[in-house]
């Protein structure tokens, strides 16, 4: 009989065979599979993220593979109703558990895209990728760079030109080895920052407090990592903060919280309403303190070259020695790395440090572990952090709570591609939702309590990786992850040894807003109990 040979070596119901055979029997009986492929595909899936493959097609019986057509969808208006009316613009995230619980795993959202909001199905798209994977429209980020007559960096640049441009971002950067040899550096922002910390909180009445966490963590990840692509200190850990690094701080801000609305907003509109003005101001900040530096770097650099001088250098004067680089092209993607490199690595951190307060079994842990792997008259080095299991799986596990990005995306134009039980032809957008895939309960038991040693378990009951992906997968991931990993674990290693972190009671509990990336609704303010370690820092 085919039926058993169609289903059972490719068994892909959630039910259980005993159940499921049964019932899928009856439907072949009744010709269900003909008549309501849909209507079948929920039944029988308990959620189309069950359904992996479709089963090959019997013979004689025209069987038609499901396609676009037949999925769920959200309409332009009720997207736009819940935005607006309901508050979604900010909750985008939220907004993915919502749907996922209305429409499913696999549904075709409010812009024609097709959300997958399971680690299953986020992966059999990301198997599919293209040899030049596309993210989307990053038409207004292009206009922009146009505009104002900058290269395209690369988050902006696509095709071959974005594969050549990764070539050459790519070293020095993003083999962990390669990020090692900026341990120093970071260490001495890291030494840096844990002195401000003492400085902040003997100001606080309690004497522990800092408040106001989220921007001290700004402006330590603005340092650390200027401190790699300029090759220079700015001094944001200064008592006294130098002049334009707020504005550069305030100009990101201004960027991501006008993108979404240029972006939904029809350009006829732009010279009527606010936004387009505002994300062009944004940029305008982001790209006269990214180009000011890079300047500044050249000048430094002919000076030595005028005086027959030996240049030595790491990142920038490794991109300006680029033959294949343009200056152009230079601040095109030295704006986009320093502009990926700042609010990604401090809101994860906050995000961290927030956790861990509420935490204390896991500080417990993570603060045995840093204590036992460094000796306690030294700094921890760059090997050693990297070293340390617990402490990668607490940042795993932030971001999984936490994905500073939380939703990302694919256009699949190289093929057509079968994902979920359904067919689709190239060019199909897929939508990640990050945020909900990482809630998913299926695949994290207690989706909303902190376990870092759910990453420890062994690889038969670990989860499934495509679950918390936070730096994206394949060669278009994240061309910073190897230099923010070690940025987090240098931070958290060094602050473990010589703070406690507890909750400020007067803050209260922490909401997630979504601003492009996931930030804290308000101020982050924790105590920061001293160990009295007296280590170096
Ligand atoms: C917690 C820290 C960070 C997180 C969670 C993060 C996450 C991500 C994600 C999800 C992507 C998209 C990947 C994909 O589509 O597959 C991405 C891309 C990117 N990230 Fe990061 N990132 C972080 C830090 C950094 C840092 C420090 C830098 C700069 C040094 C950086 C530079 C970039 C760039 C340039 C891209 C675009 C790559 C491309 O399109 O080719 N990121 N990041």
């Amino acid at each position: 009989m085919l039926l058993p040979i169609v289903l059972i070596p490719q068994h892909f119901c959630a039910f259980p065979l005993h159940v499921c055979l049964p019932l899928c029997k009856l439907m072949w009986k009744k010709g269900s599979w003909l008549l309501r492929p849909l209507a079948w595909a929920r039944s029988c899936s308990g959620g189309a993220g069950r359904v992996s493959t479709v089963p090959a097609s019997p013979p004689n019986l025209r069987f038609k593979p499901r396609t676009v057509e037949d999925l769920p969808r959200v309409s332009l208006w009720e997207l736009l109703y819940r935005l607006t009316f309901q508050g979604f613009h900010s909750h985008m995230h939220e907004l993915q558990i919502l749907e996922k619980g209305r429409y499913g795993p696999i549904y075709r959202n409010g812009m024609n895209a097709v959300s997958v909001s399971t680690a299953k199905l986020l992966e059999e798209v990301l198997r599919n990728d293209d040899k030049f994977p596309n993210r989307g429209d990053m038409s207004i980020w292009k206009e922009y760079r146009d505009l104002r007559g900058y290269g395209y960096g690369p988050f902006t640049e696509k095709d071959e030109r974005w594969y050549n441009l990764r070539a050459v971002l790519n070293k020095r950067m993003l083999r962990p080895k390669d990020a090692l040899q900026y341990g120093d550096t970071i260490g001495e922002v890291v030494t840096d920052f844990i002195r401000r910390i003492y400085f902040l909180r003997q100001r606080s009445p309690t004497g522990d407090v800092v408040t106001d966490l989220n921007n001290e963590l700004y402006h330590f990840s603005l340092e650390a990592i200027a401190s790699i692509l300029f090759e220079t200190r700015l001094g944001c850990l200064e008592e006294e903060i130098p002049t334009g690094t707020q504005d550069f701080i305030n100009a990101i801000s201004q960027m991501f919280s006008n993108n979404f609305q240029v972006f939904l907003m029809p350009k006829w509109s732009r010279g009527l309403l606010p936004y387009w003005r505002r994300y062009v101001a944004g940029w305008d900040g982001i790209f006269s303190f990214a180009t000011r530096l890079i300047d500044r770097k050249m000048e430094f650099i002919q000076q030595h070259l005028d005086n027959n001088q030996n240049v030595e250098g790491e990142y920038l004067t490794y991109l300006l020695s680029n033959t294949q680089m343009s200056i152009k092209d230079v601040y095109g993607s030295v704006s986009e790395l320093l502009l990926a490199g700042v609010d990604t690595t401090s809101n994860t951190l906050t995000w961290t440090l927030y956790l861990l307060s509420k935490y204390p079994q896991c500080q417990e842990i993570l603060f045995k572990e840093v204590s036992t792997s460094v000796p306690a008259d030294r700094a921890p080095s760059a090997e050693e952090v990297t070293r340390m299991p617990y402490l990668r799986a607490v940042v795993k596990e932030s971001l999984r709570m936490f994905p500073v990005i939380p939703m990302n995306g694919r256009i699949l134009a190289d093929k057509d591609v079968m994902i979920g039980g359904y067919q689709f032809s190239k060019n199909t957008a897929f939508n990640f939702s990050h945020y909900a895939i990482g809630r998913d309960e299926d695949t994290f038991p207690e989706p909303a309590t902190f376990m870092p040693e759910r990453w420890l378990q062994d690889s038969h009951n670990r989860p499934n990786a495509f679950g918390a992906i936070a730096f994206g997968f394949g060669v278009r991931g994240c061309v910073g992850r190897r230099i923010a990993e070690l940025e987090m674990y240098l931070f958290l290693c060094h602050l473990m040894r010589h703070f406690e972190i507890k909750p400020d009671p007067k803050m209260g509990e922490l909401k997630s807003v979504c601003r492009t990336v996931l930030i804290p609704d308000k101020p982050v303010s924790l105590r920061f109990l001293d160990r009295g370690s007296g280590h170096a820092a």
